[in-house]
C-alpha cells in the first residue's frame, strides 16, 4: 500500500500487558478448575488487554452490516440473482434477518450499512458506489473506491465508539462475496482459487468449477499485487470487504475488540492485518465457516475458532451465536467466589 497521509492515520498501538496479567490473576484465583474455561478465559484476557482495564464490560454489542453488490455475479458464481441483495438489505431495516432475530436474543444492537447495493434501500447509506465492476473483465474497483470503503468502516467503528459500545461485531449480506473473498484470499495467501472456493449460498458441483475458473481469470487478467493490500482489495474484492477491513482497522485504532464472522469477515481481517499487522491482537474469531479457506485464513491469523457447527450464513450470524458464551465466562469472572471465599463458607454449618 502507498505510503499516503491516510494510511499513516491508522494508528494502532499495543495490548495493555498490566490488565491482561491482572486479569489472568483473577481466573487463576476463581474456584473452579485451572483454566476450567479454557480460550473462554483466554478470550477475556484479551478483552482486558485491548480495553485496558481488568474489570471486562462487553455489555453493549453492536453488529456492523455492510451490504453491498458485486458486479461478478453476472457471470453466474452464485445460484440467485444481485436482487436479492437489497431484498436481505432492506429486511435488515425490519429486523427480519437470521442475523437480527439471533442478535434479538443475544442482546447486540444491529447496524446495516448500505455501502454499495446497485440499488436504493431502507438501511443506513453510506455508499461508496453502485456495487462493483465486474472483475472477470477489469477491476472491481479503483483504488481510490477501496480505500473509501475502508474508512466508510473506520467511520462505522467510531460511531459506535461515540454510542459507547464495547465490543463490535462484523456482518456482510452481499451475492456473489464468497466469489470475491476467494479471489482476495487466494492472491494474499498464495493459493489456486481451487484450494480457497466453496460452494456459497449453494452452488452445484458445476457451479463451484466455473467459479473457480471466474476467479482464475479475473487474477490473470488484473494482476493483483499480492504485497498490496489495497491493490488486491480494490482489482477482485468488494466494498462490503472493504468496509468490514475499515471496522478492523477501526476497532483496533479505538481499542475496542472486533470479533470476525465467517468467510467474508475473514478475507476482511486479512486485508486488515496485512495493512497493519497489530490489527490481529483486536480480533477475536467466531466460527470456522464451511466456506472454502476459511482453515487457511484463521491459521494465517493464527486464530482458533471457539464454534464448529458448519454455519456458512454469513450477516454475522456466528459472531452474534458467540455472544451469549463470552457473556457466561464474564459472568463467572465477575461474580464466582475465589478460593478463600470458598474456604469460608466451607465452614459454614450445612
Ligand atoms: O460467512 C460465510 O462464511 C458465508 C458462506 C456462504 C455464504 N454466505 C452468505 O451468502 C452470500 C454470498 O454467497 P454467494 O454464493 O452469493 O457468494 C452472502 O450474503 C453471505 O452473507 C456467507
Ligand atoms: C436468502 C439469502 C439470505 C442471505 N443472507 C446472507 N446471505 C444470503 C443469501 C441468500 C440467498
Amino acid at each position: 500500500m502507498e505510503k499516503t497521509e491516510e494510511n499513516n492515520s491508522f494508528k494502532v498501538t499495543g495490548l495493555d500487558q498490566t490488565s491482561m496479567e491482572r486479569c489472568q490473576r483473577r481466573w487463576m484465583q476463581i474456584a473452579k478448575p485451572l483454566y476450567g474455561l479454557g480460550r473462554l478465559e483466554d478470550a477475556i484476557i484479551q478483552i482486558a488487554g485491548i480495553m485496558g482495564n481488568e474489570k471486562v464490560s462487553i455489555d453493549k454489542k453492536a453488529l456492523i452490516v455492510m451490504c453491498a453488490d458485486n458486479g461478478v455475479v453476472e457471470e453466474g458464481v452464485s445460484q440467485t440473482d444481485s436482487s436479492v441483495t437489497a431484498v436481505v438489505t432492506d429486511n435488515f431495516a425490519e429486523g427480519k434477518t437470521s442475523a437480527c432475530l439471533m442478535s434479538r436474543r443475544a442482546g447486540v444492537d444491529v447496524f446495516p450499512i448500505d455501502i454499495g447495493v446497485q440499488t436504493k434501500t431502507k438501511v443506513y447509506e453510506d455508499k461508496v458506489a453502485w456495487g462493483t465492476r465486474n472483475m472477470a473483465k477489469g477491476p472491481a474497483m479503483s483504488k481510490k473506491e477501496a480505500q473509501e470503503a475502508i474508512h466508510a468502516g473506520i467511520r462505522a467503528a467510531w460511531r459506535c465508539r461515540e454510542l459507547g459500545y464495547q465490543i463490535l461485531l462484523t456482518g456482510e449480506m452481499g451475492i456473489g462475496n464468497t466469489t470475491t473473498s476467494s479471489a482476495v484470499v487466494s492472491v494474499l495467501l498464495g493459493k489456486d482459487p481451487k484450494e480457497v472456493t466453496g460452494k456459497g449460498a449453494g452452488l452445484s458441483d458445476e457451479g463451484l468449477l466455473r467459479k473457480q475458473q471466474v476467479i482464475r481469470t479475473a487474477i490473470q487478467r488484473n494482476r493483483p499485487d499480492p504485497q498490496d493490500p489495497l491493490d488486491v482489495l480494490a482489482k477482485v474484492g468488494g466494498l462490503d470487504i472493504g468496509g468490514l477491513a475499515g471496522v478492523f482497522l477501526g476497532g483496533a485504532m479505538y481499542r475496542i475488540p472486533v470479533v470476525m464472522d465467517g468467510f467474508i469477515s475473514a478475507a476482511a481481517a486479512l486485508v486488515a492485518c496485512r495493512i497493519e499487522p497489530k490489527v490481529s491482537d483486536y480480533i477475536l474469531p467466531s466460527h470456522l465457516s464451511g466456506e472454502g479457506g476459511m482453515s487457511l485464513v484463521l491459521k494465517e491469523l493464527g486464530k482458533e475458532p471457539f464454534l464448529h457447527c458448519g454455519m456458512k450464513l454469513g450477516e454475522g450470524t456466528a459472531a452474534v451465536a458467540l455472544m451469549p458464551l463470552l457473556d457466561m465466562a464474564l459472568e463467572v469472572y465477575r461474580h464466582m467466589p475465589d478460593f478463600d471465599g470458598i474456604q469460608i463458607e466451607a465452614y459454614q454449618p450445612l
